[in-house]
């Protein structure tokens, strides 16, 4: 499996139809379950709450995801980059275009990454920001690009520090120290994370029960915060109960636990599977924060987490291959860099050409 290009034909202004086109219109086939089938609330952690760190570690052992309040990003970062979010997806389609990504490009205006891996679209338009927006902005808006630069860079800022903050207490509910993670300290020898900004877009759909708006994944990040508006449509697995639906809550952002923590964790925080369903009435935003770690950092179980009858579950890896093997993988990729009981061999990371994520 491998990604193909996305070719320009694909771009359908989505917002102007009346039917849902038989490319867009998805079965069980193509996906394992259309339905939600629980209603048992996903965890809203306070984190000014003095057994944060406790709430975090439970919520991460049992979901893999949990709301955040109280955390300290103003409300207004939140609504300005969510407005400004609207603006660049209201654009007509051609000047969206503008700022496509390029076929083996990360950045830029596109569907998902993983829509080659399934034979329907999905219901979505997405755009990636990785490192600086401005070469999208000037794109997209040549005469009044700034504002959207500053709103970005502002809401990266903030997001920086609540997942520095986040990663400390989860790494902390799992007994890990500062001395543990040196790479995880920001120190003047560490290079930097640079995280990837994923605005996804969910127009109103005139069929949702047969559309699919982001497909079944777990995002390959450490943590990825969410923020969706004030509409419905992300559904989490839980095993033993089917897709449960996260509402927005006002004010809080979801964080998820993604493949990276996973490793990291030796399997005792699973990443977790999630998508994105659509409605007929509302147009849906999210805004993800995909966080890993620095590019030259291999993430491997970390040996405090590790004995001899808890061995050391996958190999060591550094976010850039873990992307690539991704982007042939798909969902097998953990599997594929576990290491006992593998699903396909042991891989030899070097064979896989290297994405670029900052
Ligand atoms: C750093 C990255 C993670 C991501 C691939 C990317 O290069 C940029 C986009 C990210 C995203 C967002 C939507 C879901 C996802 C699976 C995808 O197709 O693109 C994730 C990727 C990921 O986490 O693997
Ligand atoms: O739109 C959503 O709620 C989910 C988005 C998502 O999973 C992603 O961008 O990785
Ligand atoms: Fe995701």
């Amino acid at each position: 499996m491998s990604l193909k290009p996305l070719k320009a034909e694909n771009h359908k202004d989505l917002s102007s139809m009346k039917e849902l086109p038989d490319s867009y219109a998805w079965s069980s086939v193509d996906d394992d379950c259309l339905l939600s089938c629980s209603s048992e609330p996903v965890p809203v952690i306070n984190l000014e709450d003095p057994n944060v760190m406790k709430h975090v570690g439970h919520a991460c052992k049992t979901w893999g995801v949990f709301h955040v309040t109280n955390h300290g990003i103003p409300m207004a970062v939140l609504d300005d980059m969510e407005a400004s979010v609207r603006k660049l997806f209201y654009l007509p389609i051609q000047q969206k275009l503008k700022a496509a990504r390029a076929p083996d490009g990360v950045s830029g205006y596109g569907a998902v990454r993983i829509s080659s891996f399934f034979h329907k679209h999905m219901w979505s338009e997405g755009f990636t920001i990785i490192g600086s927006p401005y070469e999208h902005a000037k794109k997209l808006w040549p005469q009044d690009y700034k504002n959207f630069c500053v709103v970005v860079d502002e809401y990266n800022k903030e997001m920086k520090k609540l997942t520095n903050r986040l990663m400390w207490l989860v790494l902390g509910s799992l007994g890990i120290t500062e001395g543990d993670v040196k790479w995880a300290r920001q120190t003047r020898d560490t290079k930097e994370a640079c995280p990837a900004l994923q605005l996804n877009s969910y127009p109103a759909c005139p069929d949702p029960d047969r559309a699919m708006g982001l497909a079944a994944h777990t995002d390959s990040s450490l943590l990825t915060i969410l923020h969706q508006n004030n509409t419905s449509g992300l559904q989490v697995q839980r095993e033993g109960m089917g897709w449960v639906t996260v509402p927005p809550i006002k004010g809080a952002l979801v964080v998820h636990v993604g493949d990276l923590l996973h490793i990291l964790s030796n399997g005792l925080y699973s990443s977790v599977l999630h998508r994105a369903i659509v409605n007929r009435a509302q147009h849906r935003l999210s805004i993800a924060y995909i966080y890993g770690p620095p590019s030259n950092v291999r993430i491997s179980p970390l040996s405090k987490l590790t004995s001899i009858v808890r061995p050391p579950l996958y190999q060591p890896v550094t976010w850039s291959e873990y992307l690539a093997i991704k982007a042939k993988y798909f969902n097998k990729t953990l599997s594929i860099v576990r290491l006992s009981a593998p699903v396909n061999g042991f891989v030899d990371l070097k064979d896989h050409k290297s994405v670029i994520v900052g």
